[in-house]
């Protein structure tokens, strides 16, 4: 992917580490003209990645990159465009609190780090560049690619997984986020801990039906005699994070499928994101995605 600037200037390294600070180095921060091309970067990156997934509106921009924790690994080709370099594409990974079921259907909390966008330019798809970019978060990170949730992985990236790490089994979820197996073996308890029971009538709700952006803390609290006496623990974690990091990508579809018998799972924009109640609060996605279908 070119620019009509300098990329080498903006990036100095093959693989660019940015958070929301929007600078690859301390050069860049003190540089607003870098700073405005860098944004612009990570626009166009975002633009092309939605664009390849269909998505009708980005998952990532530099804006969003500023307001949300997450971090982007961007990966660089300091030789093409006639040494000015050219951007070969990215990756962006950031934790998030969900709401998972293990192999056995019981629901279980865990705040992984998540894979939310990645891309790699059209024309350099299957040239092993995904592999470098991925693996050089894994090893920046220290984490295993069995260890993480995938937001609605696209069947490309389900495949990549698939080739590379050997992650085929996955588990069922009722939000749109996929991980396998791994992911809940031998997990330390602070990490992943069992929710309460659920109500009998916990039902799963539409994604449509939850109220966009932030969902008010004080509106989940039922009254006395209705309030439930909580665990300090409990009402910690329920209240610590706020409903948009919570487990649930609007745009992406529920992964039900196996990967094995359906590398893919849907990618297409229906708007299947549930939301469970029961003993537990709301929940939306921290991703401002479309939702074509829903007003
Ligand atoms: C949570 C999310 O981010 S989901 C969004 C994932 N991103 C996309 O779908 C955007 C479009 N796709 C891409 O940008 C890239 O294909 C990526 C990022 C998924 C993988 O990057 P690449 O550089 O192509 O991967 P790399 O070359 O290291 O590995 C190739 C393997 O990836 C998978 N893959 C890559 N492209 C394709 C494709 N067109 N069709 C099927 N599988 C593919 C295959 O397993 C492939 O191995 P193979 O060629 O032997 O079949």
């Amino acid at each position: 992917m070119e620019f009509p600037f300098d990329i080498n200037q903006i990036f100095t390294e093959r693989v660019s580490f940015l958070d929301q600070n929007l600078a690859a180095d301390r050069w860049t921060a003190r540089r607003p003209d870098l700073q405005a091309n860098l944004a612009t970067v990570i626009d166009e990156l975002g633009r092309a990645s939605a664009k390849a997934q269909q998505l009708t509106a980005a998952v990532t921009s530099a804006s969003k990159l500023q307001s949300q924790r997450h971090q982007l690994y961007l990966l660089k080709d300091g030789e093409s465009s006639g040494g000015r370099g050219a951007v070969v594409g990215f990756l962006k990974v950031g934790h998030k609190k969900l709401f998972l079921l293990d192999r056995h259907g019981v629901h279980v909390e865990a705040e992984p780090l998540c894979v939310l966008d990645f891309y790699i330019a059209e024309n350099l798809q299957r040239h092993g560049y995904g592999l470098e970019l991925f693996d050089f978060m894994l090893q920046h990170k220290n984490v295993e690619p069995g260890r993480m949730a995938y937001d609605r992985p696209s069947p490309k990236l389900l495949s990549f997984l698939e080739k590379h790490y050997s992650l085929t089994q996955n588990v069922p979820q009722v939000n749109n986020f996929v991980v396998f197996e791994d992911f809940f073996f031998n997990r330390a308890a602070v990490q992943l801990r069992k929710t309460p029971p659920k109500k009998p009538d916990g039902e799963i709700k539409p994604y449509s039906l939850m109220e966009r952006g932030a969902v008010r803390q004080e509106q989940r609290t039922p009254p006395w005699p209705f309030a439930p006496h909580q665990s300090p623990q409990r009402s910690g974690s329920s209240q610590c994070s706020p409903p948009l990091s919570v487990g649930l990508s609007p745009t992406r579809a529920p992964h039900r499928v196996s990967v094995s018998s359906s590398p893919g799972g849907t990618r297409n924009q229906s708007r299947q994101s549930a939301l469970i109640e029961g003993g537990r609060e709301r929940r939306s996605s921290s991703l401002s995605r479309p939702q074509p279908g829903f007003p």
